[in-house]
């Protein structure tokens, strides 16, 4: 059980000191957040600022989170997801001293409660700065905003669960102090947002006018979605099938929906275990990729009697729904490894006529249908290489978080000036990320000669690609 404390509140604090020794080893494989802290810790350019962070409380996370108070930053943290944290790494932080909520297999009610703890100082002030994974955080502060401009909302009836339980929060919130979040925006300076999702959905508030602070879209780095999405989930994918199923995957068949960043990684991540590819898409530039890969591109409903294992990575909804799983083969693994479970109608699959559920262990549920074929469900629909394993390993995440280091510099730094909006990093920052990472593999980089980039149009010392350069 989680252990009641009043600044922090985890698994098992007994855990903190395996948690040490593993981001012990972690920062030897995280060059740009360590490289980070020797040029700006002395500087301290986050001296006191508030930052919350609402991002999956891993080993790779804990070392964001000490590279943020290495700037100065007073931190407090909880997950962005319900099955993502590492118990370990949790106890590890709660012990140097960070307020973190956050434990592995959190109730939905348990995870908001966290979240707004996390988001609470204990003098009763809030965020200056957000770090934000999903939009979740970012989310409850709109809609706390939202609450107090007009109480209704809080009151209009929903049947998802989930926005039942942040709609009662905010409620219990409104009793007890009603300009809450009005104080709790005031305060508020900035939010940069880890994933593509998350990224979406800060577009669309800035469309719908909505958005109430400047906001930096950490995924669009290159070193971020083409590193992270791609090459995290290559390595990471494999890994969440292998933990949770130990199932022989070569010879099978793998349905990937979506080949964006993330169904490119997860592809590969299953053809490396000489898995047979299929591939669904709805945009033909993608699927041509697909193609080019190799890949036969169908639609899942074409896969329901051939693919073995579906992975969605979509970012979308109802990807994969009831019916579908109604029809797969006996014995089929089904998983999401986009950000929400949303992509897999698990909702539906849980009501659907004569079935019965089995928990073969935790993160995987055996479900078998009234004709007698079972699938099995990983991670109840959420991201299972966070659910089912750890996530992406070190390396790759150094490169996610010194970008978001780098946009919690700009934001605070900027705060007087930066505009509500939607913004990306400089490409310079881009390449700085990519730079510092590459002598821990020994790459060796070519310098150009003054003709030789004078040839090309760019500077000697780059930026070396215009803005709209495909990678
Ligand atoms: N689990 C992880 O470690 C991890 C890491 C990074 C991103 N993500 C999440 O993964 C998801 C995908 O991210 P991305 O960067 O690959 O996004 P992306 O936009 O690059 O790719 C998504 C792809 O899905 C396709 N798609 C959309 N609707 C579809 C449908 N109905 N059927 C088939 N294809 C469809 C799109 O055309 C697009 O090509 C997001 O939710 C993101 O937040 C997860
Ligand atoms: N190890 C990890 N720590 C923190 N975040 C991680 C890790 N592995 C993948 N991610 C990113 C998840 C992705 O950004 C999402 O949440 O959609």
């Amino acid at each position: 059980d989680s252990i009641p404390n009043d600044d922090f509140r985890v698994a098992d604090i007994s855990l903190a000191d395996w948690g040490r020794r593993e981001i012990d080893i972690a920062e030897q494989e995280m060059p740009g957040l360590m490289a980070t802290r020797e040029k700006y810790g002395p500087q301290k350019p986050l001296q006191g600022v508030r930052i919350m962070g609402s991002l999956h409380m891993t080993i790779q996370t804990a070392v964001l989170i000490e590279t943020l108070t290495a700037l100065g930053a007073d931190v407090r943290w909880a997950s962005c997801n319900i099955f993502s944290t590492q118990d370990h790494a949790a106890a590890a932080i709660a012990r140097a001293g960070v307020p973190v909520f956050a434990w592995k297999g959190e109730t939905l009610e348990e995870y908001w409660w966290c979240t707004l703890r996390a988001m609470t100082w204990p003098n009763g002030s809030t965020p200056q700065l957000i770090v934000d994974d999903g939009g979740d955080a970012t989310l409850l502060m709109h809609m706390g905003f939202g609450g107090e401009e007009d109480p209704s909302r809080l009151a209009a009836a929903t049947d998802n669960k989930e926005q039942q339980v942040i709609k009662r929060l905010l409620q219990e919130v409104q009793q007890a102090d009603e300009g809450f979040w009005h104080r709790a925006v005031a305060q508020w300076r900035g939010v940069s947002e880890e994933t593509t999702t998350g990224v979406h959905r800060l577009y669309h508030m800035q469309k719908d006018g909505s958005l109430l602070v400047p906001a930096i879209n950490v995924n669009d780095s290159v070193t971020k979605s083409k590193f992270d999405n791609v090459y995290g989930c290559r390595h990471s994918l494999v890994d969440g099938i292998c933990r949770a199923m130990d199932v022989m995957l070569a010879g099978k068949t793998a349905m990937i929906c979506g080949f964006g960043d993330v169904g490119k990684g997860s592809a590969d991540s299953l053809a490396g275990q000489k898995c047979r590819i299929l591939v669904s898409e709805v945009d033909p530039i993608c699927a041509l990729q697909a193609c080019m890969a190799g890949y036969t591109v169908c639609r899942v409903e074409d896969a329901l009697k051939t693919a073995d294992i579906f992975v969605t990575t979509t970012g979308n909804r109802d990807i994969i729904t009831a019916e579908h799983m109604s029809g797969m083969k006996d014995q089929a693994i089904v998983c999401n490894i986009g950000h929400f479970d949303n992509e897999i109608e698990v909702d539906r699959l849980n009501k659907w006529p004569g079935i019965t559920k089995v928990q073969v262990k935790p993160q995987v549920d055996k479900y078998t249908f009234p004709d007698g074929h079972c699938i099995y469900l990983l991670a109840e629909g959420r991201l299972v290489n966070l659910g089912c394993a750890t996530g992406h390993p070190s390396f790759v995440m150094s490169n996610s978080f010194t970008n978001q280091v780098l946009a919690q510099i700009d934001l605070w730094q900027n705060r007087e000036t930066r505009q509500v909006g939607v913004a990306t990093l400089d490409k310079k920052l881009d390449e700085e990320v990519a730079r510092l990472h590459l002598d821990k593999l020994g790459a060796v980089l070519t310098e150009m000669s003054q003709e030789q980039a004078d040839y090309i149009g760019v500077p000697v010392d780059g930026p070396y690609k215009t803005d709209h350069y495909r990678y």
